[in-house]
This record gives C-alpha cells, structure tokens and sequence, in this order.
C-alpha cells in the first residue's frame, strides 16, 4: 500500500519522516511551490519542523494529483482548512483511503474528519489517526502510540499494518466517533488547563478540569453512539493527559498566555479555539451539559473574563458525581 502524506505542517512532515525512515517512499504534498523546493533542497521543513533531517525516501511535491497517486493519504491540514481543501478535487479521492490527521470540529458544519470525508469523498474509505503524539517526538523517532480508526475492520487491519513502524505503534479501532471526539475535544480542555494554571489557579484545579473534562467528552461521544471503552484509549484519555500536562501543546500554551495575562495572541495551529466554539453551539442546540467547553468558548469570544468563567464554574449547583 503506497503512501503520501497531504500538508506539510509540523506533523505531515514528522509522519512523511517517520514512515520513510525504513526507506520506505513517502510523498508529502505541500500547496506552497517554494516550501516544496526549499524541502527539496535542504532536506528539511525549516517552517515547520526545524532540525529533522529529511529521509532521502521523502519525496516533497508540489503537484496534488501526483501525490494523489498513492492508496493511502494522510490529510494533515488544520481542521477549518479540510472541507475546502477535499471538495476542490473531488476527483483525487475515488477509492482512496483517506486518513484525517487533524483534530477537531468544523466550524461551519459541526462535523467531524469522518463527515467532512464522508460528504466530499462519498467513494473513499474515511480513516482516523489520533492519539498522543508531539510532531517533534514522532519525527525524533521516540516511542509513540496512536489509534487508527476506521468503519472498515478490513481496512483498518491493513492501515494499522502499513503505518506501524518500529517506534510507531498503532493500535486499531471501528468507533469512528469515539476517536474523532476524544482528539477534538481534549483540545479544548487543554486550554482550560492552561487557562487555570496560567492564572495561578493550580495544580488541583488543573486535575478537576480533566478530569470533568473527560465526564463532557464522554457525554458528547456517548451521545453520537462512540463507545466508552476508545474515550478510555489512546485517542481520549491518553491524549487528554499529553495535551493537557505539556507546555510543548500549542492548546495549552495557549491557554496558559491567556490565564497569564487575559488575552493571548494564537502563535500557531490551535484547533481548540474553532472547536470550543462549534462544539459549545452544538451542545446547546441538543440540551447536552457541556459547561467547560462552554466556559472556555465564552471566555475566547470575549463575553466573560478567566476570572469569571472559573467562578461559573465552582457556583454551579452541587450535585452527584
Ligand atoms: N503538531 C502536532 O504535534 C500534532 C498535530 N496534530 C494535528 O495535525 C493537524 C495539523 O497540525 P500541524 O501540522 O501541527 O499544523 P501546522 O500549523 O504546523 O501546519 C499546518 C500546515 O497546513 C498548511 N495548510 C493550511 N491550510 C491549508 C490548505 N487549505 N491546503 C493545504 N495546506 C494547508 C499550512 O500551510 C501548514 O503547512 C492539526 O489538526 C493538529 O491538531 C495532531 C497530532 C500532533
Ligand atoms: O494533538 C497533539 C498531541 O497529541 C498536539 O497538541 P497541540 O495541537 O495542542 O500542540
């Protein structure tokens, strides 16, 4: 099964190296033609990954359809930019497996990697990789365990096989929306986290938030038919405790700017922001009690303080756990 990866952000190109390390070819696909020849050159993403040696057996393309080539794509372009980016080549994607690499909820739809897949790629197989993993560390080669989703047991047997390397352990999974959900929504808890311990709120406070974190993600998750054992795995809790402990999380970084001094610029990709907004929409439309994501997306659209959305918090109604 050939392989090409789609987007060269920090965690294209650390799966692009990961994969070809064997000397295995790997295409990964960047839409800026001077990123791609710099990559070509240099033998390194400097954007976005600086320091990691390129394999030789990565081959940066500038051209889509020739990427487009592989059986198997890796989609790792931020969550707001997917539905755009799949329904401007409708064509590249009949029978190919599609793997969402992002993390989170579209904004304009409030769909997850697998329904944007599903209704711009109707004859792909929609696939998911998630799960607890830095870019940096992957493309380092330390030890990495993730979870590659996909509807399609037969399919999902064979990804896991063709993406798992040596230090890359893939474990596999049919519960796309328990997957999609844990990734999407550890987000947004993560800047809480960082929110609370950027305000000197604490460490205890930082474990309350995860851990009634996780009650709301598994309350969404359940509510869309996931099961509760994958929001226990690798792609719910574990990236929930990774995202939400690590200064080395873009989420949490920014989040701790924000707890620090009231508002924050966004440095980089932080997909929790779009998320906490999509996802607070929805769980009001369907009457589900999501009361962190919501403080978290009232406090990034400016209508309440840090400050008062963690008092929200602590004077709601007492109650069983
Ligand atoms: N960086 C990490 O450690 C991890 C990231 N992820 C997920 O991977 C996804 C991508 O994140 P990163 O690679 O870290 O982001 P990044 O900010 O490093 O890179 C995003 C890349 O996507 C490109 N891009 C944006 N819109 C595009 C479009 N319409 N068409 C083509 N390319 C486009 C940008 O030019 C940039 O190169 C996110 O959903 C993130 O949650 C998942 C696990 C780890
Ligand atoms: O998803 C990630 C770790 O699994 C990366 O987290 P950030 O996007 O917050 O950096």
């Amino acid at each position: 099964m050939s392989v090409a990866v789609l987007g060269a952000g920090a965690f294209g190109t650390a799966l692009a190296v990961a994969l070809a390390r064997d000397g295995d070819p790997v295409r990964l696909w960047a839409r800026d033609a001077g990123q791609v020849r710099a990559m070509a050159e240099t033998r390194e993403n400097a954007e976005r990954l600086p320091g990691v040696t390129l394999p030789d057996s990565v081959e940066p393309v500038s051209d889509l359809a020739h990427a487009a080539e592989a059986d198997c794509l890796l989609l790792s372009v931020p969550m707001q930019s997917l539905s755009d980016f799949l329904k401007a080549t409708p064509d590249l994607w009949r029978g190919k497996r599609l793997v969402a690499c992002c993390k989170g909820v579209d904004l304009a739809t409030g769909l997850g990697p697998s329904g944007l897949i599903a209704a711009a790629a109707p004859d792909a197989v929609p696939a998911l990789l998630s799960g607890p993993s830095f870019a940096v560390d992957i493309a380092n080669g330390l030890p990495t365990a993730l979870t590659l989703a996909s509807a399609d047991e037969t399919a999902a047997r064979a990804m896991q096989e063709r993406l798992s390397t040596a230090v890359l352990r893939l474990y596999r999974s049919t519960d796309m929306a328990g997957v999609e959900l844990g990734g999407a929504l550890k987000n947004v808890i993560a800047i809480a986290c960082g929110m609370a311990i950027g305000a000197g709120l604490g460490e205890s406070a930082r474990a309350a938030l995860m851990t009634r974190g996780y009650a709301e993600i598994l309350r969404l998750a359940m509510a869309r038919g996931a099961q509760r054992e994958t929001l226990a795995g690798l792609s719910g809790l574990g990236d929930l405790v990774l995202t939400c402990t690590s200064e080395k999380s873009r989420n949490y970084a920014y989040g701790l700017r924000l707890g620090q001094a009231g508002k924050a610029e966004t440095l980089a990709t932080t997909e929790g922001i779009a998320t906490a907004r999509a996802v607070s929409t929805l769980a009001a439309r369907e009457g589900l009690e999501m009361p962190i994501t919501t403080a978290i997306a009232a406090v990034l659209d400016g209508s309440v303080t840090v400050e008062q959305a963690a008092d929200g918090l602590l004077t709601r109604p007492l109650r069983p756990e």
